[in-house]
């Protein structure tokens, strides 16, 4: 090739990476010496994605195209017969809703029961083996309606079965979780005659069992069921599954997962895949060889000898002669699975372990202006929406003076009917003495009979289920003003008139603050949440802030240091007779 042929083909190579070279007349190409070669242009990069495009790779298109859903938005529910508002709700639910004062449906709530009712009496079937349901993922912030929004469309679609079986089973991290849900379901199930069972691990496993399934012997291809609705903890059902005759999930219409980052990251003997290949379609027998002695010989070696109700996708399990027809479909588990949680995991890994059916996202914030990508980007960099009615601040403070920071809080800024999250059961004891000793210095000090003590008490695990019970209900009615307690209230509890959250311990990440902080501003309510930082904490609690885009909204309150000298000699004394009792413990 000649030097100005090769020329002409670097050029034109040049061109069409950039497409928008412009031609050089001939007459002023560069003059080329002889004997040199020519010059090559530089290569052209093209501009790096930006961070938002890197970040969306890989990114489940589901999640891009999700509905996004303004906290704001409400639909009123009309009463009495005939329009439902587009509620899709029965005369009887909101009849009901009524009574319990519920009258418009919340965000969340606009989103979800709608679609979960399907118009179609068709769609609103049982048993959907070849027109399966879509599955659903819901990220909304804390407080915000959650539970209402699984808890009518299950209530809704099953009330139209005939038989008991186990239709809907919902899944949640804690005890006291389900004893809540359990609470809901009953509350709204009223007149209507399902039946809901709970299994927790609250009871002993035989009690469980007896309520749980009719008969233990012998094992029915169906299952039995006592209950239509259960609501459990995933040991608890892990358990129930390998250790409880007839205890079946194939008729499941509903698997709901609460808390679905927190129920992911935990393994519980591997519950997911268990249940996941409980309602799975299971795999097709051998075929029998003909309609006649053949298969009577197969049906009597069959394992179950008594078929009893099979689901549809497993009726094939049979061996009866197949119709042959010209469409070969394989029938699907009806189970829609539906997943809830204010802080959704990010960990597509996690995702995809759920084995979700063309699954719809719809997620609750504030920027419903935003484009798809960026609402996307917001769920899986972990900036999660929080109430609107929070209000958040934080205190920075010398570790020494941590204790008076709450004692200050709870005296000048009135700071009552609080949760206080501490790092750990021994934290929250230690607070706890503190804080009696402090309420006995400042009411002796005070040496007048109508100046009331703060009351404050532990909430923890190692507590029973009645005392647990009893302290919630002296604080509902404002007997205990203060409930001291580690993260295992934190998730999902819903205790009427939390006005304050106090972090005494920074949570360790942002799920578990948002989690924290969501006890209080529920339902429409305000709230606010304080977080006590020591100094040394601070550069770490700022950067985690900002990292879920959060920073600006948590106020920094500084406290001047005369601001606590007044509860100075109250705190002197609780100190010492804190240091008093460790001593004679030790
Ligand atoms: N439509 C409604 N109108 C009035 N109150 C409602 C409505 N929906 C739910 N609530 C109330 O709001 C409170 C919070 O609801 P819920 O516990 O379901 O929140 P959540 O979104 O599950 O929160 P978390 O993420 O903390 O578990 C409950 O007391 C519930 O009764």
């Amino acid at each position: 090739m000649e030097v100005d042929e090769a020329f002409d083909v670097v050029k034109e190579g040049a061109e069409s990476d950039e497409g928008e070279a412009e031609e050089v007349p001939a007459d002023e190409k560069p003059e080329i010496p002889e004997g040199t070669l020519p010059s090559f242009p530089l290569p052209v990069h093209p501009d790096a994605p930006s961070q938002s495009t890197l970040a969306l790779q890989g990114l489940d298109k589901h999640i891009v195209d999700a509905d996004i859903v303004h906290p704001s938005t409400t639909i009123p529910i009309p009463e009495g017969e005939g329009d439902d508002g587009g509620t899709r709700l029965s005369e009887k639910t909101r009849r009901r809703l009524k009574e319990l004062g519920i009258t418009e449906l919340f965000a969340v709530q606009t989103a979800l029961i709608p679609y979960l009712i399907p118009e179609s009496e068709f769609e609103r079937s049982l048993y959907r083996p070849f027109n399966p349901p879509q599955d659903v993922c819901v990220s909304a912030p804390t407080g915000s309606g959650k539970t209402l929004a699984y808890v009518l469309p299950i209530l809704e679609l099953l009330q139209t079965r005939v038989v008991t079986r186990l239709r809907a089973l919902v899944v949640l991290p804690t005890r006291d979780l389900v004893i809540q849900v359990r609470e809901t379901f009953e509350a709204l199930n009223k007149g209507r005659g399902l039946k809901i069972g709970s299994v927790s691990g609250q009871h002993s496993f035989a009690h469980e069992q007896s309520q749980l399934v009719h008969d233990k012997q012998p094992h029915l291809l169906g299952g039995s069921s006592k209950v239509d609705i259960l609501i459990c903890t995933p040991g608890r059902l892990m358990d129930h599954l390998l250790g409880t005759p007839n205890f079946s999930l194939q008729h499941l219409r509903f698997l709901v997962v609460d808390e679905a980052d927190r129920l992911l990251a935990q393994s519980f003997q591997d519950w997911l895949s268990q249940v996941l290949s409980a309602i799975r379609s299971p795999g097709k027998p051998e075929p029998p060889l003909s309609t006649s002695s053949a298969s009577i010989s197969s049906i009597e070696a069959f394992t179950h000898p008594y078929p009893d109700g099979l689901s549809p996708n497993n009726l094939r399990l049979l061996p009866v002669p197949n119709i042959p027809t010209f469409l070969h479909e394989e029938p699907e588990s009806s189970c829609q699975k539906l997943l809830f949680s204010a802080t959704l995991t990010r960990d597509p890994g996690k995702i995809a372990m759920l084995e979700l059916r063309n699954p719809k996202y719809v997620i609750v914030q504030g920027n419903v202006g935003e484009s798809k990508e960026s609402n996307a980007l917001k769920v899986m960099m972990e900036k999660f929406a929080m109430p609107e009615t929070l209000r958040e601040h934080m205190i920075i403070t010398d570790s020494l003076k941590k204790p008076l920071m709450i004692f200050h809080l709870v005296h000048a800024h009135n700071v009552t009917n609080a949760l206080v999250f501490t790092k750990s059961a021994e934290s929250t004891t230690r607070l706890l003495r503190l804080f009696q000793f402090f309420e006995e210095a400042r009411i002796a000090a005070a040496g007048d009979a109508s100046t009331e003590p703060i009351v404050a008490k532990v909430y923890s695990s190692d507590l029973g289920n009645q005392e647990r019970r009893a302290i919630l209900e002296d604080f509902k009615d404002q007997k205990i003003n203060i409930l001291i307690c580690s993260d295992l209230i934190s998730r999902g509890m819903d205790i009427s008139h939390v006005s304050h959250v106090v972090s005494y311990d920074v949570p360790v990440d942002i799920r578990k603050y948002v989690h924290r902080v969501g006890r209080t501003a529920r339902a429409g309510r305000e709230g606010d949440s304080w977080t006590l930082v020591e100094e040394q904490e601070a550069r770490h609690f700022k950067r985690m802030l900002s990292a879920a885009d959060h920073l600006q909204n948590v106020k920094r309150e500084r406290i001047p240091e005369n601001a606590v000298d007044s509860l100075m000699p109250y705190y002197e004394t609780a100190l010492e007779k804190l240091r008093k009792v460790y001593a004679r413990s030790q």
